[in-house]
């Protein structure tokens, strides 16, 4: 059977529960998943004075073929691009300045410095997304940046945010699309605080001079992401979730949640709900935690299912900005990228595949026994006969196919970097 067969006996299934396939596809060809560039290069950047990566994160690998340049960052990106449906967006942090090779201090950066990747996704139809790096730094090398206890290091990671929003707001208007800047600090303490107060007080007061320079908003939106722990801040961290989400709530920002940065048997899944009943929008960075933040690629596991059912079936597409974050230096970085984002995509179509009303309905008369038949038959269906004929329609490899490309890719261009 050919793949269109395949997909018009796999739509019969779900019709007979009602559900449209076709404008499940169309729905899923519209919603954008912003891909971190950091997986490209290990987070290195692109800095002329570049630091250690710092801030309690960690690259584990050393797989060949890393991105050294903007132009090899940006061209394996589009490799990764050309294997995955849809029209996306790309997150950048900071430190992917370019600056000529000039040394510029991370308060001093402007819209120019990010003119290339700018014109990239012009021509390339891509949205932007961006990132305040307060990490790999010497003023962050105690890991405390915007609650630390000195007046000018504090000052230079505000004017480093402040600078970052400025350029979100350039990507933003210059694409015609907002771009979501996201302020994540690494702030914390190894060991048992004596005052948890005091930093937040400092974190709290940092923030209100950031979000009070002038930018405009309809280019613009501003996000701030916690965390749990990091490593050498095991103990405290000074930007968590209660902190944040206090401060989105209150002061009109959108909170920001990583699926790794929560206690272990916390999930994000179960918090999106919540927190959309009191908040328009709200950011993910999905991320895959393995006993730790460990940030691995993103996989179709239960929770990722999860978090796509909770945007679908409570209708918030377009209330949840879809990120990604993770890193792993241990196997080919372009498949990284394609690996993970594809789940992403399956993950919202699985989603789309689902008799949500009606199960719904089940829920409230009390039905548990149907509610749990029909939401394990699901699990199935034939979906990836939908996803494979999705692949086709939008030009990109079906099945596994991707892979024999990113290994030509990986002899012809990265094996000789
Ligand atoms: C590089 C990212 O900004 C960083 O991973 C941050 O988002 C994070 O999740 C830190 O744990
Ligand atoms: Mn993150």
């Amino acid at each position: 059977m050919t793949i269109k067969e395949q997909y018009v006996a796999a739509k019969q299934a779900y019709a007979n529960w009602g559900i449209d396939v076709d404008a499940a596809l169309e729905t899923l060809k519209k919603v954008p998943i912003s891909i971190h560039c950091w997986q490209g290069d290990d987070i290195g950047g692109f800095e002329v004075n570049k630091s250690e990566l710092s801030g309690g994160i960690d690259i584990t690998g050393n797989y060949p073929g890393k991105a050294t340049t903007p132009e090899e960052l940006r061209m394996d990106l589009e490799k990764a691009l050309s294997l995955i449906p849809g029209k996306h967006r790309v997150n950048l942090h900071a430190i992917y300045a370019e600056t000529n090779g000039e040394a510029v201090e991370r308060d001093q950066l402007e819209p120019k410095h990010f003119e290339n990747w700018l014109n990239w996704a012009k021509e390339n139809g891509l949205g932007l997304d961006f990132n305040p790096t307060l990490f790999s730094h010497e003023k962050a090398a105690d890991g405390l940046t915007l609650s630390h206890p000195n007046e000018e290091i504090r000052e230079f990671w505000i004017n480093h945010c402040i600078a970052s929003r400025k350029i979100g707001e350039y990507f933003g208007r210059e694409l015609g699309n907002p771009c979501l800047t996201n302020i994540w600090i690494p702030d914390g303490y190894k060991d048992i605080p004596s005052d948890r107060l005091t930093p937040r007080k400092r974190l709290k007061e940092s923030l209100d001079r950031i979000f009070t320079a002038e930018v405009d908003e309809t280019c613009n939106w501003d996000a701030v992401e916690s965390k749990v722990f990091g490593i050498g801040s095991e103990s405290y961290v000074v930007g968590s979730h209660e902190f944040y989400l206090g401060y989105a709530l209150k002061n009109n920002k959108i909170c920001l949640v990583d699926t790794g940065h929560y206690h272990p048997t916390e999930t994000v899944s179960n918090k999106i709900s919540s927190m959309l009943l009191y908040s328009d929008k709200l950011a993910l960075h999905v991320s895959r935690p393995v006993r730790w933040d460990s940030d691995h690629v993103v996989i179709l596991d239960d929770e990722l299912r999860e978090i796509a059912l909770e945007i679908v079936r409570n209708d918030a597409l377009n209330q949840v900005i879809i990120g990604l974050d993770f890193f792993d230096a241990s196997i080919n970085r372009v498949a990284a990228w394609t690996i993970g984002t594809r789940n992403m995509i399956k993950a919202l179509l699985y989603a789309l595949l689902v008799p949500n009303d009606h199960l719904k309905e089940l829920q409230e008369k009390g039905d548990f026994t149907e509610r749990l038949a029909l939401m394990e038959e699901f699990k199935t269906y034939p979906f990836g006969a939908i996803w494979d004929y999705y692949c086709e329609k939008m030009n990109v490899p079906v099945k596994e196919r991707w892979l024999t490309l990113v290994k030509e890719y990986e002899h012809d261009v990265l094996a000789k970097r």
